[in-house]
């Protein structure tokens, strides 16, 4: 029999031997203390899971999950999981091709902020709510990439700011609901930040606290002296959903879902233990909590996600669509271990972790042949991307005189590739809120310009003025125009 998550059947299915049931605890009576803003693959795929496990084990009923989307794009999200009551399937793929699914029954409620927005307002003041957790991407924090100051002249911001406003940023949900919080007499929620970015604790306090300063200096203070943010490492390759995926979770598992989610066997999660309102017993779900996750956050940002901005730009030139295939060049391979390398010094190390196996299994991580990572994930939103991970990198090198040519490569290989022609001429779709831009500077650097790309200071600061960087940069880039993607791996990695 076929379970439809949005069925009656749903609701009425036995779970079979091997086949996929319901989650197997009673969801009447959970209550979302956690209301987590930004429901996309990885949430699903990682923080949701880690609440569903603890509910397996009969704990944390006071700690469900409140799900919102706030932008246009997340009408779709509603749209397939509002009539499944929240659940969905998570599908783990491993390297030999063995797959697992079950269905996660942690989201208890799906809130689509554009359709009410005072619903959310009162979901996030309601007392019960006690931790408000965010995966808004990299680009959702609003802050300059050099100075790391809030851009508080974004039009968005400027109309969420104004009294009265009925927000539509994240900055207008959280501060209005804690200044709502406030003149109740109601603690404020923690804020746990779960997107990839460098001291997101850090960064979501100060974000939070100079947006809320932009309406009333003493919110502003209080936001940043009684509001707790720890900081996290995340981790769990989760590529986009695919058709492929939703035929696989009906046909395989004999579930009918409108969005499951896949991710790879692996899971990380550290985090800062400051959780004022108290939080869920996460270390049962394998969660490690740190009094200091930066070491962490370090290695992970600048090893894995640039790892992955090394693999992305060059494999898409060289022809390649996907994580797994890119990585098996060897080329490739070589030149992502050998980027790792050179990024290793800027690390600080890191308990409990062998870096030399850590950088081992990452490479292995993006070989998994059945995750199907996508180069075009990888490529997408990267100025929200380079300047935050590989850019302070590049600094830290050039601090203590060290090299920085395979830095410099992959900056080289991001401007080529930002061009918008491939090396057969074909169009390549540059998904980037600065495409246009980014395009016309490439281009100028690819007709005579040589360094536009790089004079852009809200992305690289000063770096176009460092001989250091640009050296092999430029040589980098004339490699990767005269003789292309394949002959610029060869020179980088065989010298
Ligand atoms: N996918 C992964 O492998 C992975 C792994 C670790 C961490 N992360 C972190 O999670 C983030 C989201 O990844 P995903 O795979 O879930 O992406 P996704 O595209 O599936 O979901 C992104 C969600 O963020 C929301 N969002 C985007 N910009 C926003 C903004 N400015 N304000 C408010 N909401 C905004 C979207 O509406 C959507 O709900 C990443 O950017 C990263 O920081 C992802
Ligand atoms: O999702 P982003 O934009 O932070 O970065 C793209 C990938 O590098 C990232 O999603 C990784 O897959 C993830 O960080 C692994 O944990």
């Amino acid at each position: 029999m076929t379970l439809d998550l949005a069925g009656t059947t749903a609701a009425q299915a036995p779970a079979r031997d091997g086949a996929v049931g319901l989650p197997p605890y009673d969801r009447t009576g959970l209550r979302p203390g956690i209301v987590h803003l930004g429901v996309g693959g990885f949430h699903r795929a990682h923080q949701a899971l880690a609440v569903d496990e603890l509910l397996r084990r009969g704990e944390a009923r006071d700690w469900a999950i409140c799900g919102v989307g706030l932008l246009p794009g997340d009408a779709a999200m509603r749209d397939a999981l509002v009539p499944q009551d929240g659940r969905y399937t998570l599908v783990t793929k491993h390297p030999d091709g063995a797959l697992e699914a079950r269905v996660v029954g942690s989201l208890v409620e799906y809130l689509y902020a554009p359709d009410d927005p005072e619903a959310v307002l009162e979901r996030l003041a309601d007392p019960a709510t006690r931790i408000v957790s965010l995966t808004i991407t990299e680009g959702g924090y609003n802050f300059d990439q050099v100075t790391g100051e809030f851009d508080a002249t974004a039009p968005a911001v400027v109309a969420d700011a104004r009294p009265g406003a009925v927000p539509t940023t994240v900055f207008g949900y959280v501060v209005e609901a804690l200044a709502r919080r406030r003149a109740r007499g109601v603690p404020p929620f923690t804020v746990m930040s779960c997107d990839n970015v460098q001291g997101n604790g850090d960064k979501a306090r100060a974000v939070f606290s100079a947006f809320a300063a932009l309406r009333d200096p003493g919110l502003g203070a209080w936001v940043r002296d009684t509001v707790a943010f720890p900081s996290s490492m995340v981790d769990r390759i989760t590529p986009v959903t695919t058709d492929e995926d939703r035929a696989l979770v009906r046909e395989w598992f004999g579930v009918v879902d409108r969005w499951p989610v896949v991710a790879e066997p692996f899971f990380q999660w550290v985090l800062e233990d400051d959780f004022p309102l108290g939080r869920p017993p996460l270390q049962d779900a394998g969660v490690q909590l740190v009094d200091d996750v930066e070491p962490y956050e370090l290695m992970k940002l600048r090893l894995l996600n640039v790892g992955h901005q090394a693999l992305a730009y060059l494999g898409w030139l060289s022809g390649y669509r996907y994580a797994h295939e890119a990585v098996a060049d060897p080329l490739l391979a070589r030149f992502v271990r050998d980027y790792m390398d050179e990024a290793t010094p800027t690390l600080r190390p890191v308990p409990g972790v062998d870096l030399e196996e850590y950088k081992t299994t990452l490479l292995e991580r993006f070989g998994n042949p059945a995750v199907r990572d996508t180069l075009a994930r990888l490529c997408a939103e990267t100025s929200d991307r380079i300047p935050k991970w590989l850019v302070p990198v590049v600094r830290e090198r050039l601090r203590t005189g060290g090299d920085v040519t395979r830095a410099a490569a992959i900056v080289a290989s991001w401007a080529r590739y930002a061009e918008g022609t491939d090396e057969q001429g074909a169009p390549i779709e540059v998904v980037d809120r600065l495409a246009d831009t980014l395009g016309e500077r490439a281009r100028a650097q690819r007709d005579g310009d040589p360094l536009a790309f790089l004079r852009d200071p809200a992305l690289f600061g000063d770096l176009v003025d460092e001989p250091r960087f640009t050296g092999p940069y430029l040589e980098a880039l004339g490699t990767l125009h005269r003789a292309g993607a394949q002959a610029t791996l060869k020179q980088l990695v065989e010298g």
